[in-house]
């Protein structure tokens, strides 16, 4: 099932176009990631979607109808973990469902739920300079999906990181996918990134137009585990190297 249509979206800041006629779809349960170069308008499409940006064209829908101002369907996991700095890891996590409206003490009990699944067990009363990179990027993550919003929006997940701990971080994203049925959209500039956690990898072009390509990868290819030598992936990466090439 379709969950969410882009369908000719376009925007601009003052004369300079940044966006113009994407469109793309995101079943449910999907990975989607979006890739480009540099300014080629990833965050702001992905801002079109929050709704902290408004498209100047196209429509973008979510289920069958058009997405509502307020009230998105969507849990964004920002590109820097963004936690404060004085809250402890319970209190950062359960955030976003204070903003909600969540009571403080329910919002609390639900992440302390999730501590433990996300291996973040014991770290509870913990502040966020107590953390590595990794946990600190897990608990963002744990912010976002205990909204229990129909699609998570992430923004580079794994960018800041050495490339060991984006390693294992991709490997238990996918394990915690597999079980929970999760849809997502991911930004990254990351091209092995795209291929070993997505579905299907969307190409936006250099200069601003329709996509400049999709490339599907198979759900055969064993991508927590054994990506790094099947001989399907090299092909894949390939093809979104022209891709990215072509769109200049
Ligand atoms: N609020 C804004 N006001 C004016 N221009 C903006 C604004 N936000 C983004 N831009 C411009 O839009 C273009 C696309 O920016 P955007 O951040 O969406 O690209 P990106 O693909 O996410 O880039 P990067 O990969 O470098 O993060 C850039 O030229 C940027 O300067």
């Amino acid at each position: 099932m379709t969950l969410l249509e882009v369908r000719g979206v376009g925007k601009r800041f003052a004369d300079q176009v940044v966006l113009e006629d994407v469109s793309f779809d995101v079943d449910d349960g999907e990975i989607v990631a979006i890739i480009g170069a540099s300014g080629s308008g990833k965050s702001t499409l992905l801002s079109l979607l929050t709704g902290a940006l408004h498209p100047d064209s196209g429509e973008i829908r979510f289920a069958g109808a058009p997405l509502p101002q307020r009230r998105r369907p969507f849990a964004y996991m920002p590109q820097r973990d963004a936690l404060l700095p004085w809250r402890r890891v319970v209190e950062n996590a359960a955030i976003g469902l204070e903003v909600q409206g969540v009571s403080r003490r329910e919002a609390r009990r639900r992440a302390r739920e999730l501590l433990e699944p996300f291996g973040l067990a014991g770290t509870e009363f913990r502040y966020p300079r107590q953390l590595s990179g990794g946990m600190r990027q897990r608990v963002s993550f744990l912010r976002a999906v205990v909204q229990e919003q129909p699609i998570l929006l992430l923004d580079e997940p794994f960018g800041a990181l050495d490339a060991i701990t984006r390693d294992d971080l991709q490997r238990w994203l996918l394990e915690m996918w597999r079980d929970s049925g999760w849809t997502i959209v991911c930004i990254t500039h990351d091209i092995r990134e795209a291929v070993r956690l997505a579905d299907r990898v969307l190409v936006l072009p250099r200069t601003p137009g329709a996509l400049a390509g999709e490339v599907a990868v198979s759900r055969e290819i064993p991508r927590a585990t054994g990506m790094l030598t099947d001989p399907r992936v090299p092909p894949l990466e390939a093809e979104l190297h022209a891709l990215l090439r072509s769109a200049g």
